[in-house]
């Protein structure tokens, strides 16, 4: 049988929720070796400590519902590089790579705008679909939890529908012009509408809790795009049900793909099921910074998207 260029390469291993577009795949895997697990009735690290190419694998590839745990990495002894389909990092284990020095890649900017269009879309939906004309999208005051690529993409749109914007994040950013707020107690105070657009991590997670959500107000609005656990999802629910706020537009949830059945009930809610990301669009640019992230990875250049991991 004649070698393809994809037998000399080291192999990258697949986790099943890369969302391959069928082109794509047959463009992927000539240029790499790929392993996969077909069987996902067999746990991973099973299928890992059993299966004899998992001592060859160089790279992996993840999504958000494939959670790279250090027992994943213990069973993956050449591992250098950690590629996720996703902008999020909480689903991996990222002391673990620390320690060994395996470099991770995201999918950097490439769902920003869709992400951004998205958050504006259910802003307007929650508005629209409650509201008498006095509640319409002008003038109205936005905080933005997160104010990285998808945040920031989030006021230029809402700019133009002549919002004022502020925004809470880790650090000050001097490049920009809006109202910086330290703490999500006072931004929610000082908004008619949040939206969460921040990573999940220790410190983020339920960053909007109950007094977040009261200082908001009954009339202020939560458009949640990061990630469910963002929100004390509870909370949320019985601050909607008792009307403490007005109006949620929720992709993400906190067990996903559950969704608490209250939701189903308020009008004054729009669900989605994670879908922010999912254009075509998105996907192909996503597909374009894989094979550039493992190309740079195997002739030892910095990733595209490299995520800082000190
Ligand atoms: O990029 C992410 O973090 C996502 O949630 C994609 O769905």
């Amino acid at each position: 049988m004649a070698t393809t260029k994809a037998d000399q390469q080291p192999i990258v291993f697949t986790l099943r929720s890369f969302p391959f577009i069928p082109s794509f795949e047959e463009r992927f895997s000539e240029k790499f070796k790929t392993l996969k697990r077909n069987d996902i009735s067999m746990p991973l690290n099973q299928f890992l400590t059993t299966h004899p190419q998992s001592h060859s694998v160089r790279a992996l590839i993840c999504g958000a519902h494939t959670p790279v745990t250090s027992e994943t990495l213990n069973s993956l002894p050449s591992l250098g590089c950690v590629l996720t389909t996703t902008a999020g990092l909480d689903h991996i284990d990222l002391a673990e790579c620390r320690r060994r020095g395996i470099v991770i890649g995201n999918a950097g900017t490439v769902y920003s705008e869709d992400v951004a269009d998205f958050a504006v879309a259910l802003l307007i939906d929650v508005l629209r679909r409650i509201s008498s004309a006095d509640r319409f999208l002008g003038g109205k005051h936005v905080g933005i939890v997160g104010l990285g690529s998808i945040g920031f993409e989030v006021a230029k749109r809402l700019e133009a529908f002549g919002c004022i914007i502020s925004y809470n994040s880790r650090k000050k950013k001097p490049s920009v012009p809006f109202p910086y707020y330290s703490n999500v107690l006072d931004l929610a105070a000082n908004s008619d509408v949040l939206i969460i657009s921040c990573e999940l991590n220790n410190e983020t997670f339920h960053i909007i809790n109950k007094d977040v959500m009261l200082a908001l107000g009954k009339e202020g609005v939560i458009i949640n795009v990061g990630r469910g656990a963002l929100i004390d999802e509870k909370e949320l629910v019985q601050c909607l049900v008792k009307g403490e706020i007005g109006g949620a537009g929720l992709d993400v949830f906190e067990n996903e793909p559950h969704v608490p059945v209250e939701l189903f009930e308020l009008d004054n809610v729009v669900l989605a099921p994670h879908k922010a990301v999912l254009t075509l669009e998105s996907f192909s640019a996503l597909h374009e910074l894989v094979i550039a992230n493992l190309e740079a990875f195997f002739s030892n250049k910095p990733l595209l998207s490299l995520v800082k991991n000190d």
